[in-house]
């Protein structure tokens, strides 16, 4: 389970990401006295670090480890693609603006001109550009710190299928090498006026195959179930995942996977909880992104009492997004794993790792299918539950 953007500070290379002192939870925690997180802490976040205002659990029932990324990104493909086994070494492409020629054969392909084409949040360019998207039928592109390319359109004067239409036709442009960017995302959204504009649940992403093999593609060859609940069929652009369940929030995110507890079956449900960083982190609105912790830390607890003896439940997140932060990008941080399993005899301490991959050991090794190839792991103290 990914609490998307939920970083535990501390990376030893933040610095060179411009990060040093980034903390999203360790920020979030300082500014919400009474924050109510306590499955959390019961699992035993507060253990593992210092959280002002709250009182780490004597008795912590969950284990607690702190996670390095490996890869040269703090982005959510390769957040997610590390942990299942894949390290990348050369960043996605980024764009401040999209070349020319690009623009060029984007607007060509898709009958449209162009408007904005710079980095930006997706709720600010909205405000200031969805009035002539509207008007004149432009279309609004735009990226960020991350690598890719977002176009925005309006679900009732552009259109939903336009909308993806465009975005299929962004995505094979932008597979030349030379262009290629990480995501394609459509961004519908609602709204006559600014001050109204809202974007909806139908976003959809386009990234790029996964760079090689998986734990998933492991799991899903060895005959286990792989179900994505939330975007993480799109981050792995459906390889090794054998069923989707589409999320319109995280709260809903937690829901369904609280429901697939009923369900029989072996393997693995990998959720994705969007929202953290999407309508909080990004938006640097602390309070949000602290009642979201709480309306997930509740159905967590609704989670654990659903697990069997059996299931095994881990808790991470892919990046940081630190809503106290300067910018509206993501965060280098550690990101903090939390496991628990109701035939767990203790809690306690897990060793730090170097790569988020120690996730993807820990799932291989549970299945028995093979553990990824990857050098940080090889030196890595194991995880033992
Ligand atoms: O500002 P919005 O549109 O939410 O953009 C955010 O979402 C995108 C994908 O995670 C990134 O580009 C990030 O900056
Ligand atoms: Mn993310
Ligand atoms: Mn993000």
């Amino acid at each position: 389970m990914v609490v998307d953007s939920f970083g535990a500070g501390g990376a030893r290379d933040a610095a060179a990401f411009g990060d040093e002192g980034a903390d999203t939870m360790g920020h979030i925690a300082q500014a919400t006295p009474g924050w109510k997180i306590p499955v959390l802490m019961k699992l035993g976040l507060g253990s593992l670090r210092p959280l002002a205002h709250q009182t780490p659990d004597p008795a912590p029932v969950g284990r607690y480890g702190f996670l390095n990324e490996a890869s040269a990104g703090k982005d959510t493909m390769t957040g997610h693609w590390e942990m299942m086994g894949l390290k990348i070494d050369t960043p996605f492409q980024t764009f401040g603006h999209f070349p020319p020629a690009l623009i060029e054969a984007l607007e060509r392909e898709t009958g449209r001109r162009v408007i904005g084409n710079r980095p930006a949040s997706g709720t600010q360019i909205l405000e200031e550009l969805a009035p002539e998207e509207i008007a004149t039928g432009h279309m609004i592109v735009y990226t960020s710190a991350d690598s890719v390319l977002q176009i925005c359109g309006n679900e009732e004067t552009f259109g939903l299928q336009e909308l993806y239409r465009c975005c299929e036709i962004a995505r094979r442009l932008t597979m030349k090498p030379e262009w290629k960017v990480g995501r394609v995302i459509a961004r519908p959204y609602v709204g006559k006026k600014p001050g109204e504009f809202v974007r909806t649940a139908n976003r959809r992403d386009y990234a790029l195959k996964p760079f090689g093999h998986t734990v998933l593609d492991s799991l899903k060859d060895a005959g286990f179930e792989v179900i994505s609940v939330g975007k993480i069929r799109d981050i792995f652009d459906g390889e090794g995942i054998t069923e989707a369940i589409h999320s319109d929030s995280s709260v809903q995110g937690m829901e369904q996977t609280i429901d697939l507890t009923k369900r029989d079956f072996t393997g693995l449900v990998f959720t994705n909880l969007v929202d953290f960083d999407a309508k909080w982190g990004h938006r640097r609105n602390v309070p949000g992104y602290a009642r979201e912790v709480e309306a997930f830390d509740e159905r967590l607890g609704e989670l654990m009492q659903a697990l069997r003896p059996d299931d095994l439940l881990l808790v991470t997140a892919d990046h940081g997004n630190d809503p106290t932060w300067t910018g509206t990008d993501h965060t280098r941080e550690r990101v903090p794993l939390l496991a628990w399993s109701p035939s767990m005899k203790q809690g306690g301490p897990l060793p730090e790792q170097d790569t988020f991959a120690a996730i993807g050991r820990l799932v291989a090794e549970n299945f028995g299918v093979p553990v990824p190839e990857m050098a940080e792991l090889k030196t890595q103290p194991a995880i033992e539950l």
